[in-house]
């Protein structure tokens, strides 16, 4: 099984520059990356024509909602892999906010096998840290990494209390996994949707302030400094959590981070009013200084890498009106032409810079083997056309969900072609 990537252009970071390279796939793995004027016999192979394209290696989300079990209404593993590979993702990480909660080696067994079977790219797992996510009793650490589990996480709801954490870190650190948190403080967040801004004083509404969010950050690399585990905060939106990472960095903690695209090209004044439900996300849009932070932080490396945080709900859901709705937007289909256009596209970041942290960043920081377009490694591939325009059409999603505020924005650079393990599993 071999295939022929011809004249596709590969960024190369030591020149800064995109050049015409051709990509030999043998046994799913990269053989050769050949610069025009070699040969290679290629005799045999598939041929995918790349002229004018970018080839890269394949995006990675380490935070998505795949909603399976349970919520299959929302998305389940198939259509959720499909969604991820026509967004150019090759790898995806699983939230065990389902129900039952992925808090049992079964319902861990249950997502590695049906992703093994049916989904179209890699999906990895986390497990709960509590039962049932309630904060009250830790899972079974051991268990579950040994059915396959990745990490550890209540994503959805912050752990509330601190002894709770402080044990999980432990038991984690003793077996070598990451520890990775919602941080959220429920005792300052009293029912809220929106942050405190321009937006909440508007309309007079009850707000989110940021320290419920950085309270927890705080707390963790404090924890993190304690133990000695890898602790890794999910989607940083303000700036002080920003500071906290930062400092924390500075003198030694393993804390990494990750943001999401809507936390680094929405802000609070964005929102269009009360009536769409699509602009409801949890952490909330903030101020466009915490906009500013988050950029600022991927730029230099406190934040370490891009996710979507891909959380699909119905369109039944999303319609209760602002209030009842409830939090989370889709991710996987926007995620890199919102990111091209905005900041590559403009100058402000290199491609590289945009790949690097896409692809590269989470693999280093989850030790995966992927995540580079390098001789020997798995061909899991992502080709795209960066000058192609198009309107975002929630409607054409292959997520079962089409819950995002990005609809009819006219972005650049969609994908055409997603490889994984030398496979064609998606294109367009
Ligand atoms: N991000 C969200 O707004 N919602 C997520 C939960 C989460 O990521 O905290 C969901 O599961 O819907
Ligand atoms: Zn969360
Ligand atoms: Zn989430």
């Amino acid at each position: 099984m071999s295939l022929w990537i011809m004249n596709g252009q590969v960024w190369n970071e030591t020149k800064q520059a995109l050049e015409v390279n051709h990509v030999y796939v043998v046994d799913g793995k990269v053989a050769r990356i050949v610069t025009n004027g070699e040969s290679v016999d290629t005799a045999g192979a598939e041929v995918i024509d790349a002229t004018g394209k970018l080839v890269a290696p394949g995006f990675i989300d380490m935070h998505v909602h795949l909603r399976d079990p349970g919520f299959e209404y929302k998305e389940d593993i198939v259509t959720g892999a499909l969604s991820a590979a026509k967004g150019g993702f090759t790898t995806i990480a699983c939230m065990p906010n389902t129900r039952p909660v992925t808090d049992t080696k079964e319902t861990v067994q249950y997502i590695v096998e049906k992703a093994q079977q049916s989904a179209v790219v890699k999906v990895l797992p986390y497990a709960a840290i509590t039962k049932n996510e309630l904060g009250r009793e830790l899972t079974n650490f051991e268990e579950l990494k040994e059915a396959g589990a990745i990490g550890f996480t209540d994503d959805g709801v912050g752990v509330q209390n601190a002894q709770m954490m402080k044990d999980a870190m432990y038991l984690a650190k003793s077996l070598d996994m990451p520890v990775i948190a919602h941080c959220e403080d429920d005792t300052l967040v009293k029912g809220a949707w929106a942050s405190e801004g321009a937006f909440s004083r508007k309309y007079g509404l009850k707000a989110i302030p940021n320290e419920s969010e950085a309270i927890h950050v705080g707390r963790d690399v404090l924890l993190a400094e304690a133990t000695g585990v890898h602790y890794h905060v999910c989607h940083v939106s303000t700036e002080q959590s920003v500071r906290l990472i930062r400092q924390a960095k500075q003198v030694g903690v393993r804390v990494t981070a990750e943001v999401c695209p809507h936390h680094l090209i929405l802000s609070d004044e964005d929102i269009p009013g009360l009536d769409d439900a699509n602009w409801k996300m949890n952490p909330p849009l903030r101020t466009p200084r915490d906009v500013q932070a988050m950029i600022e932080a991927l730029e230099d490396g406190t934040i370490d890498m891009i996710v979507t945080d891909h959380a699909p709900h119905s369109a039944e859901e999303k319609n209760k009106g602002v209030d009842l709705a409830p939090f989370g937007i889709v991710g996987l289909e926007t995620a890199f032409p919102l990111l091209y256009t905005k900041f590559v596209a403009t100058g402000k970041w290199t491609l590289g810079f945009l790949l690097q942290r896409m692809t590269a960043d989470p693999a280093r920081v989850f030790r995966l083997n992927t995540g580079l377009l390098a001789l020997d490694a798995p061909a899991d591939l992502t080709i795209v056309d960066l000058d192609l325009e198009k309107e975002v059409d929630p409607e054409q999603f292959a997520s079962k969900s089409n819950n995002t505020p990005f609809g009819g924005w006219k972005l650049k650079g969609w994908p055409t072609t997603t490889i994984v393990d030398g496979k064609v599993v998606w294109t367009e």
